[in-house]
Order: C-alpha cells, then structure tokens, then sequence
C-alpha cells in the first residue's frame, strides 16, 4: 500500500541532503555556498572525509545540517572512540553499519550521548546503514548474508532500533515495510533516489525522490543526479518541484 503522506510538515527540499561526493574541497564547497535553501543539508562522505579530513568537513559545512556518513564497522571500542571524535564535527546525523551488530551500535549510541554532553552540544542521531543500494539479492548471497534485500533490511533494522539508535538508512523500497515495523518516529534516511529524468549508476534498489517521500521517507540522500548536473541548483530545485507534488494531496 503506498500512501500519500503530509506525515510531517518538513519543505519539500528540507528532506534532502545532498551528498558532496567529491574529493576537492574547492568544489565541494562551492557546491554546499550555491546549494543552500535549495536542500535541508549536505552529507559528507569517505570521498571528502578522507580527502581533505576533519578541517575539510568544519571548512565544506560551515553551520549547514550536517549528514557525517563515515559508516564505521569495527569492534564497539573503537567504534565508539571514531563516534566521539565525530560529534566535535556536529553532524546533525552520523551513521554506523548495522551489520557490526547489537554491542557496536550499543557502545555507538552511548558514545554519541556522552560526548554531546561533554561538549554542550545536541547530541547527532546515530542511524545503522542497513544493506547498501548498490546490492541486490544476488549479491547478499555471494557475501554470505541471508536475502532478499528486503528481508535482512527488516532484520538489521528491527536490530538497530533494539540497540537504541535513532534510525537506519535504507533502500527505498523497503520504507513502507520498516514504518509498519519500526513505527512513525524511526528515522529513515534513503539514498538510492533517481529522478525519472536521470540514470542509475551503481545503484540497484532505486525509487524517485516523489516514490520515496509518498512511501514515508524522512530524507532522501541524493548526489550525482544533482551535482553532477550541469546546472546543480536547478537540479536540486526540479528535485523539490517533484516533491512538493508528492506532499500535497
Ligand atoms: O549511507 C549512505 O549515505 C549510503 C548508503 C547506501 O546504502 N547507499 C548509498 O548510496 N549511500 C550514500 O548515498 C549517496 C548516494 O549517491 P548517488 O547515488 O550519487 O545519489 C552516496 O554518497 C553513498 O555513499
């Protein structure tokens, strides 16, 4: 069943975050300065992180909402430690891999509390990135991992929200199946979003911005269909033209 929803009164481009998938901060943060009040935020990801580190995400985000989307993976020690040194950053949401299972996401989460208090700062939702987009069933059973796609997203969710996070992040086309699962205020952060007009790369299980919002999406993480647009405002502002036609009834 898919249902129209006015769910929550977010502005239409507040739900995106654009993803700066690029390595150079120049660009990077050229994108972030033109695309404000055309997105909710900006998602920094291994690209950037990796590229230009901690003073390239302070210099590329300025005071825009923050997506930190370094998804750790690692034993609960030192996925807490990476947390606390991320919550300097102030990401308004930063992400760990669900799969590193129920004691990393714990020690995450308490991490994320306990340095929000040390610094005085709001405390960043942490999410559990579920099955990546760029998978499909076929590729879950060559790693080994139980499918379809939809059924582990289910499992490693119902596993997130258990640990304590604030949400997960997920393919489109499981949103409706984690809201009935997980209830209203779960926090669900969709990549894999494709514009009718643009094309699919890597990615596998992909809905439009439009599909994913109507299906009870709270953001939508988007990059190459915007910035690597010729013209990445008016990619992003057609991408919340689309929206508000799935928001209004
Ligand atoms: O955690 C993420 O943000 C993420 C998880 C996932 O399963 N799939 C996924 O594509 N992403 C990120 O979302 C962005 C999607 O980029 P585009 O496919 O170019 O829109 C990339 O920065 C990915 O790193």
């Amino acid at each position: 069943m898919t249902t129209k929803t006015t769910r929550k009164t977010i502005a239409p481009q507040d739900r995106i975050f654009v993803g700066l998938d690029t390595p150079d901060i120049e660009r990077a943060a050229a994108l972030a300065k033109s695309l404000a009040g055309a997105v909710g935020g900006i998602k920094i990801g291994k690209e950037l992180f990796t590229a230009q580190g901690p003073d390239g995400v302070r210099l590329v985000a300025g005071g825009a909402p923050l997506f930190l989307d370094l998804k750790f993976h690692d034993i609960p020690n030192t996925v807490a430690g990476a947390v606390r040194a991320a919550v300097h950053l102030r990401p308004a949401i930063l992400n760990v891999h669900a799969s590193g299972g129920r004691a990393m996401m714990q020690a995450a989460a308490q991490a994320a509390r306990e340095a929000a208090e040390d610094l005085g700062t709001e405390r960043p939702k942490v999410i559990g990135v579920t099955v990546l987009t760029s998978l499909d069933a076929r590729d879950l059973e060559e790693v080994g991992q139980r499918g379809p796609a939809g059924e582990q997203v289910l499992r490693l969710a119902r596993l997130t929200q258990d640990s304590g996070l604030d949400g997960v992040v997920c393919s489109p086309r499981e949103i409706e199946a984690l809201r009935r699962a997980c209830g209203p205020d779960f926090l669900l952060v969709v990549p894999g979003i494709r514009p009718s007009w643009s094309t699919s790369d890597d990615q596998k299980r992909v809905m439009t911005p439009e599909e994913a919002v109507a299906a009870g999406a709270d953001h939508l993480v988007i990059s190459r269909p915007i910035i690597a647009a010729d013209d990445p405002l008016a990619a992003a502002q057609r991408i919340a033209g689309d929206l508000s036609g799935a928001l209004i009834d």
